[in-house]
């Protein structure tokens, strides 16, 4: 390994950005050509969708009832559903435009703010180890935006000069929508709400924006390997009307037709864990359009550092057991960096950490799934 592209275990090699070296070469480098995801099979089925809860039903006394039951079903048997009249469409709206904004600026203004060694934060790529690792189709950038004293000021962008308060905005608007929803999730799976929400009282969340050029072979490419997310819980907005999010289940990819100004929210494998299994972290990945650009941000939220990662107790007294180990403190503060996805590249082989965790398989979770396709 040369000097350049020397690196301790946390740090990660340079590689170009996907939207420079989209607009000049016909063909694909083969450090991006995937034939491990050819013959997976794609359900064809438009009707077979992540389910829509319409928050503003829960909010309304008449409809509360039946749609926090298609909150638990979709929770339970998905791990993934739309979230739509969620009260944030302003903030939605400003962070769409901003994000395209940034991504339309020449590669130089976006590489001075570049990832560092040592840190995923920035503009760059995900996580690359080693120098023969295969790459996604897809660049991104990644700040830290909570709690406020994590932040690091240098990587927020000067242009457009709306964005930074758009991230401010952006950053409040989705910690409010999170904590909302691990509420009423508590209350879906009969806690108190604090039971979950105090546990977010010192919530961590990263934003990272997903750019992904339109690749002329796009069935040989993907832009995000099959992951689930390491953290609590994950709330993304597709910033433009191209699809190419897609969900593990029965062992297919099942595509997300994401509602414009909704969001997609997904259980992350902390909760997946806190919630005895009871609630699935799910496998999802992106598929890249052969003729256009997608742009996504997801919201990461994590714990408190000290939370205790294991399932609750209340859920294990009343399932009679626990299909979880905990963590003690020093592992979890490893986890609780919401930036983490597991994805086998980032940060727990190929495992999630729902997987590490588990005692007993017997659900359909990122595990099973892997395990059946
Ligand atoms: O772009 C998307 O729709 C998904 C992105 C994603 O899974 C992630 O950033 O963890
Ligand atoms: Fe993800």
């Amino acid at each position: 390994m040369g000097t350049e592209v020397e690196q301790d275990y946390f740090g990660s090699l340079p590689v170009p950005s996907v939207q420079d070296l989209s607009a000049k070469v016909e063909d694909v480098p083969d450090r991006y050509v995937r034939p491990e995801f050819e013959s997976e099979l794609v359900c064809t089925d438009a009707t077979f969708e992540i389910p829509v809860v319409d928050l503003s039903r829960i909010l309304d006394e008449e409809s509360r009832r039946e749609e926090m039951a298609k909150l638990h079903k979709a929770c339970e048997e998905w791990g993934f559903f739309q979230l739509i009249n969620h009260g944030s469409e302003e903030a939605v709206g400003r962070m769409k435009n901003d994000v395209e904004e940034f991504f339309k600026q020449p590669l130089e203004a976006k590489k001075a703010y570049a990832q560092k060694p040592n840190s995923a934060e920035g503009y760059g790529q995900a996580f690359v180890v080693s120098e023969d690792q295969k790459l996604d189709w897809g660049d991104m950038y990644f700040v830290r935006s909570l709690p406020a004293r994590v932040r690091n000021m240098s990587f927020w962008p000067e242009y457009p000069t709306t964005f930074k308060e758009t991230l401010e905005i952006y950053s409040s608007a989705v910690k409010g929508l999170s904590l909302q929803l691990l509420a009423l999730m508590a209350e879906n799976l009969g806690l108190e709400a604090e039971q979950l929400t105090s546990m977010f009282e010192d919530i961590s969340q990263a934003l990272r924006m997903n750019y992904y050029p339109p690749c002329p072979q796009a069935d040989k490419v993907v832009g995000i390997s099959p992951h689930s997310d390491a953290t609590g819980l994950t709330l993304l907005i597709q910033t433009n009307n191209v699809q190419g999010l897609q969900v593990r289940k029965n062992g297919m990819w099942i595509p997300v037709n994401a509602i414009p100004g909704g969001f997609i929210i997904n259980i992350g494998d902390l909760l997946e864990v806190w919630s005895n299994g009871k609630y699935k972290s799910i496998e999802h990945r992106v598929v890249v359009n052969p003729n256009k650009e997608r742009l996504s941000v997801a919201g990461f939220h994590g714990p408190n550092e000290d939370a205790i990662i294991g399932p609750l107790p209340d859920l294990v007294k009343k399932d009679g057991a626990a299909n979880y180990k905990s963590l003690d403190t020093e592992c979890n503060n490893s986890v609780s960096d919401p930036s983490l996805i597991s994805n086998g590249s980032e940060t727990v082989g190929n495992n999630s950490i729902s997987d590490l965790l588990m005692i007993r398989n017997g659900s359909e979770t990122a595990t099973d799934q892997r395990r059946n396709a």
